[in-house]
């Protein structure tokens, strides 16, 4: 065993907080240890925000450009070339990438330091031939594509959405497991590439986690581009069919088999907390693998901290970043902030977006809260009429007696960016009532929050049918 080599700090990850903070963590005067075992940047920069959204970028264009003779004009028939998206891609990605390298040369007192770190007692790793040691360790390991073991998977060729893009054709019939937002995402853009696309998903319902007129505007939204959904189709087993793959399916309608040329996971993440060696440290994990941790991050071992992905409190680039500034603040700020404060919010990036904040309408019927609910087809938008594009809705749910906004889904045009405005009065803790006083700007989407919140009214009770 070597001989321990002390820091003032480790930091196992750099994906979205980990180099933040240790960033942090230097500036404040502490010798800091980053340890990465692949590419800076984690899941978001190199394997998921970043290079889904220059592919959504693409697709969209192309589907803009096959609407031309809407706006006025022609341009033949649009074919995509796998390539130059990939390679356009690339070069976002790579820039991305190399930026925060050289940020993270640069910053003194800092040593980065490639492989893979695991326990080798508390306060120790080990990362290769090194053993570093620390009395604070921040994990920031993020999660990896789920695999399940089932029959048959390790005989046929999977995609995820590591290896989906790399793809430099597109598939001929892409199956895809798993309905939710890798599924979804990766669902429209292939299609608009030019892809045959199933959604094998098990749940009878589409996107559970949604209310219902949204997902069915969803679910509406993607099979007008000619997506195709079996839902409560279990996957259970996968077989070569030809060059493609065959895959087995439990359900109680339609075929009990489904084949595409290529098979794309997106069945869930799974914690990359399995080989870190907690049990050398006593740290505790959920059922799922997730580090438990309290209010501040903070994990079961005193001196250990779990931030991003990996503690199962977000799941979020945006959260993963407010872990940090939440560890950031208990050690050298004020020690006010918390996960609790946290206002759920995301976006589910098909096109158009899914922009979400606060509660559903479901969640908000299961409190039992007496509410005011509030809709509006994107088709009564100025703006979104104006741009052709006319799908979606919005939806607002308020407190009835103190008018505190308690959540909204804004699926449409910009509903991605126009959700903030009701995020940042939920975030000021300010009623909806001061959103009516704002004069907006004309024309844009945001015009139309004042007429949506004018429409509000209780929530009927039960949901009609
Ligand atoms: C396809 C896809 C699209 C997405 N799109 C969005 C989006 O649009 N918006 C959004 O907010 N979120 C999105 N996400 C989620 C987002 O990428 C993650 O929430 C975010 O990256 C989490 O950051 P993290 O720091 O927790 O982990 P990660 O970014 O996963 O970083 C963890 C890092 O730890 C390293 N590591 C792991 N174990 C060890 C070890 N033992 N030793 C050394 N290093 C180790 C890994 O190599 C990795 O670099 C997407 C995810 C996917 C997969
Ligand atoms: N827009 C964004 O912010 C964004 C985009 C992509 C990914 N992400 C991140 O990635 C995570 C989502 O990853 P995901 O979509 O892979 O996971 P998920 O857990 O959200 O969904 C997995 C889906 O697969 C289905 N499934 C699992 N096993 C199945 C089987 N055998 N047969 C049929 N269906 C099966 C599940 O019912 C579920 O709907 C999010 O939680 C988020 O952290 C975020």
């Amino acid at each position: 065993m070597p001989a321990p080599e002390h820091f003032d700090a480790i930091v196992v990850g750099a994906g979205q907080a980990g180099p933040a903070l240790a960033a942090r963590c230097v500036k404040e005067g502490l010798r800091v240890a980053l340890v990465e075992r692949d590419r800076l940047g984690g899941t978001c920069v190199n394997t998921g925000c970043f290079p889904t959204k220059t592919l959504y970028a693409s697709a969209r264009a192309m589907h803009l450009a096959r609407r031309g003779a809407e706006f006025g004009f022609a341009c033949g028939d649009v074919q995509v070339d796998m390539r130059r998206v990939k390679a356009r891609k690339d070069e976002i990605v790579d820039a991305a990438r190399t930026g925060l390298e050289s940020w993270v040369r640069g910053l003194q007192g800092l040593e980065w330091i490639t492989g893979h770190a695991r326990f080798a007692a508390p306060g120790q790793l080990r990362v290769g031939e090194r053993l570093l040691a620390a009395p604070k360790i921040f994990l920031d390991v993020g999660t990896r594509p789920a695999h399940p073991p089932l029959p048959g998977i390790a005989d046929v060729a999977t995609l995820d959405n590591v290896s989906a893009l790399e793809l430099e054709e597109v598939p001929r019939h892409l199956v895809i497991v798993g309905g939710s937002y890798i599924g979804l995402e990766f669902a429209q853009v292939l299609r608009r590439f030019g892809a045959e696309v199933t959604v094998v998903e098990r749940s009878p319902r589409f996107l559970p986690r949604e209310d219902e007129d949204i997902a069915a505007e969803i679910r509406a939204i993607l099979e007008a581009e000619g997506v195709r959904f079996r839902l409560g189709a279990e996957c259970m087993a996968f077989e070569r069919a030809g060059a493609g793959v065959r895959l087995l399916l439990e359900c109680q309608a339609g075929e009990p088999a489904v084949e595409g040329s290529h098979v794309l996971l997106a069945m869930g993440r799974t914690p990359n907390t399995d080989d870190l060696g907690l049990d050398a440290a006593g740290i505790a994990t959920d059922t799922r693998g997730h580090v438990v941790v309290d209010d501040q991050c903070r994990a079961s071992v005193e001196g250990v901290w779990a931030l991003g992905d990996c503690n199962g409190r977000g799941g979020f680039t945006h959260t993963a970043w407010n872990d940090h500034e939440i560890v950031v603040d208990h050690l050298f700020g004020s020690r006010t902030r918390g996960l609790g404060q946290r206002i759920p919010c995301y976006a589910l990036f098909i096109d158009p977006p899914l922009g979400r904040v606060g509660k559903t309408e479901q969640e908000v019927r299961a409190d039992g809260t007496r509410a005011l609910l509030a809709t509006l087809p994107m088709r009564r938008v100025g703006r979104a009429k104006e741009s052709g594009e006319t799908q979606g809705l919005m939806k607002v749910l308020v407190d009835a007696d103190s008018r505190q906004i308690l959540g909204a889904s804004l699926l449409g045009l910009n509903g991605d960016e126009v959700v903030h405005s009701l995020l940042n009065a939920m975030t000021a803790g300010v009623p909806c009532t001061a959103l009516e006083k704002a004069v907006p700007i004309h024309p844009t989407v945001s015009e139309l929050l004042p007429t949506l919140l004018h429409g509000l009214a209780p929530l009927a009770s039960p949901a009609p049918a």
